[in-house]
């Protein structure tokens, strides 16, 4: 057994029970034969980037929906999606004076930790919904089957975005020039596209100035975009790593940034086990209840090399305990001299359920979160390396407050996510301006 397979001897959290095991050793046989979705010269180029952010000289955006779906694989979600982002990195850019690594959620999100192996309605009992990857959304004992050929569509699924996000985001579309494009199915409906359209109105002049002067430089034409998604499903992810011909290290390449999430961050777990031995850049969600020696030990065993740009850590305490729980781990890891990126999950730590019964968070909770973020890394002259976030490019009605004042009562409007309350397009534009008048601020 390699070091890739030691994490099977290691209790492993949220892994599905599959009914068959032959079945699922043909489609592990089957992804392993897959090509590659990401290059490894790519995930090395995304250290390079986390590195820089790590010194405190980019920050960085990541976010996509909570759980991606096979049916929302498709041209326009895909696009919206890239549409917002692309939106906010300019905001954050121009209005933050700092250069922003773009990773998405998307092209593998498809597996989702749950705090139930079980789901009850109405005295019925049905296995919980993990996933487009794992099983279907739908409450009948069907859909809810653990089928391990959704990996397969998963993979698939993950390639149709990532194929079509390479063509968004080096194709023309991600332009600078396109500033105004991307704005214009939502300038006048919204005071956020309307603020927007004033800051584009001003990175257009200095567009038309810059060429003036004879400079045009390539990074105007095309965006640099990452990949990223939650190191769930660890025979998925070990089916898709492989031995990177250049330098003989293992690569997963299902994405370019993988995360260990909270629930399974354990350091004799096997998620921690798996990730420890491949070369990507990786990161590890880390709650309220985190001890400063949890995340020592984390760095002792995930980066004991202290390579630059290889561990980043995307702290989710909740808007009520960030001010509290986060400086004594800021602390402990800045006087131990590890190079980590520090990045903030404002929505993890702050979900709640409304009288209607839907899952959500308030839009003024996740600013008070990154505002807790900003304050603690001030106090303690650190870096506020980025943000995390769960959104869509859709009016979705999953959080309430923001621009639109989305309220509690208007929850079932749009109420699309198939798993946790997403921040919709109005929303994360508001975010961006106030992340980058808080960064600002701070540097
Ligand atoms: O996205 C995160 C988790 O999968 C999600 O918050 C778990 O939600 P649950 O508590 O409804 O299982
Ligand atoms: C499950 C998630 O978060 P966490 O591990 O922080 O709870 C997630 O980001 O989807």
């Amino acid at each position: 057994m390699t070091d890739l397979d030691a994490w099977r001897d290691l209790p492993a959290d949220q892994q599905p029970e599959w009914e068959d095991p032959a079945e699922l050793a043909a489609v592990i046989a089957q992804l392993a034969k897959q090509p590659p979705l990401v290059f490894a010269g790519e995930c090395d180029q995304l250290k390079d980037r986390l590195a820089a952010v790590a010194r405190g000289e980019a920050f960085v955006l990541q976010g996509g929906d909570c759980a991606e779906t096979f049916d929302g694989s498709s041209a326009d979600a895909v696009r919206n999606k890239l549409k917002t982002l692309l939106q906010m990195a300019v905001v954050l850019t121009y209005a933050g004076s700092v250069p922003v690594v773009k990773i998405g959620r998307m092209a593998g999100q498809f597996a989702k930790p749950r705090s139930k192996a079980t789901e009850i309605r109405d005295g019925v009992e049905h296995p919980a919904y993990r996933g487009d990857a794992v099983n279907g959304f739908e409450f009948t004992a069907e859909a809810r089957r653990y089928d391990p050929r959704r990996l397969l569509q998963a993979y698939y699924c993950s390639a149709m975005t990532l194929n079509l996000s390479r063509a968004f985001t080096k194709g023309g579309y991600a332009d600078l020039r396109q500033v105004h494009a991307w704005n214009q199915d939502f300038v006048s409906s919204s005071p956020a596209g309307q603020r927007y359209d004033r800051l584009a109105g001003e990175i257009d002049r200095a567009l038309a100035f810059m060429k003036a002067c004879g400079a045009d430089p390539e990074e105007f034409h095309g965006v640099e975009f990452y990949s990223s998604h939650e190191a769930l499903l660890l025979e998925y992810e070990r089916a898709l790593t492989r031995i990177d011909a250049r330098t003989g290290l293992p690569y997963d390449v299902s994405a370019h940034l993988l995360w260990i999430g909270e629930r399974t961050r354990g350091l004799d777990d096997a998620h921690v086990e798996f990730m420890r031995h491949i070369r990507n850049p990786i990161a590890v969600k880390l709650g309220p209840t985190t001890s400063s020696d949890d995340v020592l030990a984390l760095i002792e065993r995930l980066n004991p090399d202290q390579e630059p740009g290889r561990l980043t850590f995307i702290t989710r305490m909740g808007a009520g305990r960030i001010r509290d729980a986060l400086p004594s781990l800021v602390e402990k890891v800045t006087q131990s001299g590890a190079p980590v990126a520090w990045i903030c999950d404002p929505m993890h730590g702050n979900t709640f359920e409304a009288p209607s019964g839907h899952k959500t968070r308030r839009f003024d909770d996740v600013l008070d979160e990154v505002a807790g973020f900003f304050e603690v890394h001030r106090a303690l002259g650190t870096h506020p390396g980025g943000i995390h976030i769960e959104f869509t490019g859709d009016d979705v009605t999953e959080c309430v407050g923001g621009g639109h004042e989305i309220v509690e009562t208007d929850l079932h409007q749009r109420y699309e996510t198939a798993c946790d309350p997403r921040l919709n397009r109005g929303q994360s534009l508001d975010l961006a301006f106030i992340v980058a008048e808080m960064y600002r601020k701070t540097h």
